[in-house]
């Protein structure tokens, strides 16, 4: 690579880079959701769900906490619903990674059972895990890990442990940790101690949202998320001094953005 030319689009795309904070749905680029829309809409003239390109148009960043994690259950999770889909949405989020010079990459994602179409919480994950093989053998120069994601305000204690056993599983597979992720307004947090803890005894790593908004960022969540025993935190926003010195104590790895 060449090191004496200009800090430029072209410069930064080619450097070789890690990334380990993902959300796979959260990755899907609109194009892909529209191109996923169109088959279906093809497919059932009555599929009810607006045109992604409508809904978000290229640009549209103006979203807040209420809104934002609507545009999952509403409108991305509606369109993700069949292994079909799901696989080729996570091959065109791993396309577009492997396209911004990602070489070291670990995704993330709440394994969602849809009944609707008849898929289980393991099936969607096999659909996640075999089209990253596929992909890794097909481009050889991308290091791809999974990480099972736990949606507070959504995942009861026993559906976390369900979704802790899968990891545990699939560690063969590239499942390397777990994370706590959802809409930080919501959910008691204590009610995933177990989970996580039977996370630790088997040697998954565990990542957790943390204080990313002022509602999640209070001594009290924030003493219980730290008791779990994470190896990385994510955001890290909100954060009282004393807890910072505590982060800082433990040389946890932060996930900033
Ligand atoms: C920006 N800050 C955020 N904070 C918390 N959770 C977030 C998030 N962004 C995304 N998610 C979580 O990731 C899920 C989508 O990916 P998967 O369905 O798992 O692939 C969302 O439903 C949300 O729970």
């Amino acid at each position: 690579m060449d090191l004496s030319g200009p800090v430029n689009s072209a410069f930064t795309n080619a450097l070789p880079k890690v990334e380990l904070h993902a959300h796979l749905s959260g990755s899907i680029s609109r194009q892909c959701l529209h191109k996923i829309w169109k088959r279906k809409k093809e497919r059932d003239s009555h599929f009810s769900i607006e045109d992604p390109l409508v809904l978000m148009p290229p640009g549209k960043v103006d979203y807040t906490l209420q809104t934002f994690f609507q545009v999952f259950s509403k409108l991305i999770y509606q369109l993700c619903n069949d292994l079909e889909s799901l696989a080729y949405a996570t091959n065109s989020v791993l396309e577009d990674f492997h396209n911004d010079g990602v070489r070291y990459l670990e995704l993330r994602t709440i394994p969602r059972a849809s009944p609707e179409s008849n898929i289980t919480q393991g099936e969607y994950l096999a659909a996640v895990l075999d089209t990253i093989q596929r992909f890794k053998a097909r481009t050889q120069e991308m290091s791809i890990f999974l990480i099972l994601a736990l949606d507070r305000g959504n995942t009861t204690a026993a559906e976390a442990m369900r979704i802790i056993d899968l990891a545990i599983a699939n560690k063969p597979r590239g499942v390397v940790g777990v994370d706590l992720c959802g809409n930080p307004t919501q959910g008691d947090v204590t009610i995933y101690r177990d989970a996580f803890a039977r996370a630790k005894a088997h040697g998954l790593g565990i990542t957790l949202h943390f204080a990313e908004t002022p509602a999640s960022g209070n001594p009290a969540e924030l003493a219980a998320l730290l008791s779990f025993q994470p190896d990385r935190l994510g955001h890290v926003i909100h954060v009282p001094d004393e807890v910072k010195k505590e982060i800082v104590r433990r040389k946890l790895g932060l996930e900033l953005y």
